[in-house]
């Protein structure tokens, strides 16, 4: 068991680099089909299905992650991400900014190149990614207003991927944290939630940190408590058990929902 950890906790202790090296490591970890291409052939699929689709999609709980934000380009106008911690900004300003040291993401990109056919080249998918990222906004799930002080206008989609559940301390905080983030959609938008299965605890650098053991059944309660109604789920079996030093997910599971 880890215990949990707040905003302060990953603002002070979470370091996004040894995350995007444990996590994101293209050419070393099985686990890249389990966070990478699971849920982006669902994404991916939905997109072009022609629903999920508008002026604004939002994203929280970024992290220092580009990818979701890539496969939604194509069909918002202006994309925002957001995260509770500065460092995972910092790290996603690097990336826009072209700095030297930003993280290479092109194999992520490659990736949904391929599961999208062709939507031109993997840098024009990239420089169309930077013009279409407008915003890094910090962002706390657990208040009312996740990006207060800002108000920002009802968006058209949410993306919120593998975050709800570390930010929740409990099956009552994570139904409450939905109910927050509900106020962020216009009436009729999207909700898509990624989150891992039976998962109690992963490690990014020497820090153990709390996950909240989620399974379908509370999920679906969830979504309904939360204001929405669930349009997909799709879920996967953990299939290898490298890595399990570092996290102790069983599966993942993939929703997209309608605010009601
Ligand atoms: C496991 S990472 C997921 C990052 C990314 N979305 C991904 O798919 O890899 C969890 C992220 O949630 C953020 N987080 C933790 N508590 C939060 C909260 N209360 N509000 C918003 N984000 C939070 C952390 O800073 C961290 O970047």
């Amino acid at each position: 068991m880890c215990d949990f950890a707040d905003v302060e906790v990953y603002q002070r202790e979470f370091d996004p680099r040894a995350y995007l090296e444990t996590y994101y490591n293209f050419s070393a970890t099985q686990m890249i089909n389990d966070i990478l291409r699971f849920p982006l052939t669902h994404l991916v699929k939905a997109f072009r299905a022609g629903d999920v689709k508008g002026d604004i999609c939002l994203e929280l709980g970024s992290g220092p992650c580009i990818h979701f934000l890539l496969s939604a380009c194509d069909f918002f106008k202006e994309l925002i991400a957001s995260d509770c911690a500065d460092r995972c900004l910092r790290e996603i300003e690097m990336w826009l900014k072209k700095e030297q040291g930003a993280y290479d993401w092109s194999p992520a990109v490659r990736m949904i190149s391929e599961l999208e056919g062709d939507r031109g080249t993997c840098d024009e998918m990239e420089e169309k990614l930077r013009r279409k990222l407008k915003q890094l906004l910090k962002c706390d799930v657990t208040k009312k207003n996740p990006l207060d002080p800002l108000v920002l206008p009802q968006v058209d989609c949410v993306l919120i991927t593998f975050s709800l559940q570390v930010a929740a301390k409990d099956e009552t905080a994570y139904i409450s944290a939905l109910k927050n983030i509900n106020t962020l959609l216009k009436p009729g938008g999207h909700l898509v939630v990624v989150e891992s299965l039976g998962e109690s605890c992963y490690t990014v650098g020497q820090k153990a940190l709390f996950v909240l053991k989620l399974n379908e059944e509370f999920l679906r309660k969830a979504i309904g408590e939360g204001g929405f109604v669930l349009e997909k789920l799709e879920r996967l079996q953990r299939a290898d058990s490298s890595m399990q030093n570092y996290t102790d997910y069983e599966g993942a599971i993939f929703i997209i929902a309608r605010k009601l």
